[in-house]
């Protein structure tokens, strides 16, 4: 962002009577430097004050403008003020404040005198006559008036009795306001003048040794323009602050009473807290203490805000104010380091249009900046130091004429008539920093990228959310399948063979996994894992087969047991009593016979299993398993631990023969996977990992196979596995090697 520095004027009244003036504060104006005539306000001209300590030393400040004790109120109205009006009616706001030691005169280069008039008088009526040049846009003005006396914000518009303090507050924009403050609508110049002569009574003024109307407080006066244009339906804001502040204080010299003691050190601290706030801004302070008085918190934004900033530096002569001279001096080349960053404030007055997601990131911000300020400030003044004139021109080129400024299709003001002139108006100035020479809107962007990134950003978007749609619609519709699942298990369940959808898909349903891995707690973590890997590859494009081909043989019989177990557990009507909802689905357990068969191709009895549910689901028929053997008691389960297994489904997920390693028992030889002849449902209750098929609670009773094994007391030999990576197969039993056999 564009940035503005404050601008320093620097005027030395003239000796009052009765004081010396031994002319150790003087002012060198250009003229005098380089043999022209101007006697003061020029560019380059130096403020030169001798050292009180030693008189051979001068200290010089040079200051773009200078003004001697010949200067008058026209001058500096002209010569610094004036471009400030310009510059408010651009919408932009404008501090311009009055600093100094008591007595400096101030308050008489603010306020003037009747036949004297100050800045303020001068200003209100520019102000009036610059509304009067006016014809497109419907403008106001409105006058508020307050002093910060002893750190207490007061309205100077409401008589003294009814004036409460009022809060100083923040607006969400982080703008400092001063809240319920009164806003007086002015139409005339002799309206404010009514107001303001009365407001001025109100003011604490007080008298002490160095000036018999000495003010007390800090008085702000602020003018605020509203211009509205009909057409384009938006609202310029431009606002002047008129800072007349209170003169620090030297109490030896103004021989205060402890009333006014009191007065003054409210007004040197709020005085100490504006250098510290200064001093803060140079230094790049993370903290700037503007929060420590008042005076600080209002003038917010004339000290690194957004306003533009002009301070006119009072001094006195005579050695009797050297050193506070020099205090002025030194504040004055502090501050004008301090840089602002000027806005435009100008509001749109129509309805909002629904914000748009696309829009929202590249949304301009409410206030924009003003760079032609910057330039104008920067520049203004600050030319050669040849032959500058006594009274010269504005900083900004002087326009009676303001215009709207910004791109992006904002109308300007109308040109009226003469008053234009072929001078360029400020907000012109603006315009044209905004757009550079390739036509750019001051963002380096011209309208035509712009648009483009707009259609880009919502191109971007659109895709996007429509890619989330898509996403949501999978995930509902894998939901929904599975649901119907289990609504059409259910149903079949109780049904009495009502026939299937014909369309059903032979694949397993995406996500039927998902819950089932949710509900086997008792699974263990490398099954479920592979499960749901198989899970992801399956949404991936079923590839079973393709992944079998890769898969190490103990990784396909691990596979396979696995989806042997989920499997079976769907080829019950109920899975477990345990598992409540739980229903059996035999299409869901033919598909995950299927699966399993992919990675153990050879098992013949697999194949069997497959081809029964097969037909059971062709012909709408249920499928019986085998009932489960009864349960045995502990005793008898330790003892008959290893004995042959009649859960044919365990002994289905028995490896091939070819794979059982030599060093397993003769059981384990002879079983085969699938090796089943009937469906028991009976877990597989000596496998020596926790077998994968087993439901929680099914039978609670039931001891683990470890358990079996310690209670075995060693007998169970045949369910040890020598390889703890490896699923052991169980035996068939010998009905079932028979069967087999046959
Ligand atoms: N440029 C000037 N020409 C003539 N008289 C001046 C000028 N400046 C100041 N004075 C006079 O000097 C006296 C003190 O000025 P003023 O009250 O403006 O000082 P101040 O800085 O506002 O003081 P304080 O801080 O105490 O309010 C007044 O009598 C005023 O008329």
């Amino acid at each position: 962002m564009a940035t503005a520095k404050i601008k320093i004027a620097a005027r030395l009244r003239p000796r009052l009577h009765g004081e010396l003036d031994d002319e150790s504060v003087k002012v060198i104006l250009t003229d005098d430097l380089t043999g022209g005539s101007s006697s003061g306000g020029g560019t380059g001209s130096v403020i030169s004050v001798t050292n009180p300590r030693d008189p051979s030393q001068v200290f010089k400040f040079p200051f773009t403008s200078c003004y001697d004790q010949e200067s008058t109120q026209e001058e500096i109205f002209h010569n610094d003020v004036q471009p400030m009006i310009d510059i408010v009616y651009s919408g932009v706001t404008v501090t311009i404040f009055a600093y100094g030691v008591t007595s400096s005169g101030k308050t008489h280069t603010m306020q003037g005198t009747k036949s004297d008039p100050g800045v303020i008088p001068r200003a209100i009526r520019a102000m009036f006559e610059m509304k009067s040049t006016i014809t497109t846009h419907d403008v106001s003005l409105h006058v508020s008036y307050m002093e910060i006396y002893k750190d207490e914000v007061y309205d100077l518009l409401v008589t003294r009795e009814n004036a409460p303090k009022l809060p100083v507050r923040e607006n969400d924009a982080g703008m400092v306001f001063v809240a319920n403050l009164t806003s007086e609508p002015i139409s005339t110049v002799e309206e404010f003048d009514t107001i303001y002569n009365q407001a001025t009574k109100h003011r604490s003024v007080g008298a002490t040794n160095l000036n018999r109307a000495s003010s007390r407080s800090h008085a702000v006066l602020t003018i605020e323009t509203r211009m509205f244009d009909p057409v384009e339906n938006r609202t310029l804001t431009g606002k002047i602050n008129l800072v007349d502040l209170a003169g620090s204080e030297n109490n030896k010299l103004t021989g205060n009473d402890p009333s006014r003691m009191a007065e003054s050190a409210a007004i040197n601290k709020s005085l100490s807290v504006l250098g510290q706030v200064v001093h803060a801004l140079n230094q790049g302070a993370s903290r700037i203490p503007y929060r420590n008085s008042k005076l600080t918190r209002i003038l917010q934004d004339a000290l690194g805000g957004t306003s533009v900033g002009l301070l006119i530096c009072n001094l006195a002569p005579g050695i009797k104010f050297r050193q506070d001279t020099l205090n002025t001096l030194n504040f004055a080349v502090r501050t004008k380091n301090v840089e602002n960053k000027p806005v435009i404030h100008e509001r749109d007055n129509r309805p909002a249009p629904k914000p748009h997601f696309a829009a929202v990131a590249i949304q301009p911000p409410a206030a924009k900046p003003a760079p032609a300020i910057v330039q104008a400030i920067s520049t203004g003044g600050s030319g050669t130091g040849a032959g500058i004139p006594r009274s010269r021109s504005s900083l900004v080129p002087v326009s009676r004429v303001p215009r709207v400024s910004m791109g992006g299709g904002h109308q300007p003001f109308a040109l009226p008539s003469a008053a234009a002139a072929p001078r360029k108006g400020f907000s012109e100035k603006i315009k044209e920093e905004f757009s550079d020479r390739s036509g750019t809107l001051g963002i380096g962007l011209t309208e035509k990228e712009i648009d483009e990134r707009i259609s880009r950003a919502v191109e971007a978007e659109v895709a996007r959310r429509l890619e989330e749609r898509e996403r949501a619609r999978d995930q509902e519709e894998q939901e929904r399948r599975a649901q119907e699942q289990e609504l059409e298990s259910e149903r079949l369940g109780t049904g009495h063979g009502k026939s299937r959808s014909p369309k059903k898909e032979q694949s397993l349903p995406s996500g039927v996994l998902t819950p089932l891995l949710k509900r086997h707690r008792d699974l263990d973590d490398e099954l479920k894992s592979r499960l749901q890997e198989l899970e992801n590859k399956f949404e991936r494009g079923n590839k079973e087969v393709q992944l079998a081909d890769v898969l190490s043989p103990v990784s396909k019989k691990k596979t396979g047991r696995a989806y042997v177990a989920l499997a079976r557990a769907h080829s019950e009507k109920y899975i477990t009593a345990s598992l409540g909802t739980i229903k059996g689905d035999l299409q869901v357990a033919l598909d995950l016979y299927r699966k399993a068969e992919s990675y153990v191709p050879d098992n013949v009895k697999l194949k069997e299993r497959i081809i029964e549910i097969e037909w059971a689901v062709k012909n709408d028929k249920e499928f019986v398993p085998s009932p489960k053997p009864p349960r045995k008691s502990k005793k008898k389960k330790s003892k008959t631990v290893a004995a042959p297994v009649v859960d044919e489904d365990a002994a289905m997920d028995v490896d091939d023969d070819a794979e059982i390693k030599s060093t397993t028992t003769r059981r384990r030889q002879k079983a085969e996977f699938g090796m089943e002849l009937t469906n028991t449902g009976m877990e597989s209750p000596t496998i020596g990992k926790r077998p994968l098929d087993t439901y929680e609670g099914d039978d609670e009773t039931e001891t683990p196979p470890k358990k079996q094994k310690r209670k075995g007391k060693g007998k169970a030999v045949a369910v040890e596995s020598s390889d703890d990576d490896e699923w052991v197969p169980l035996a068939p039993s010998k009905k079932t090697r028979r069967q087999v056999e046959a």
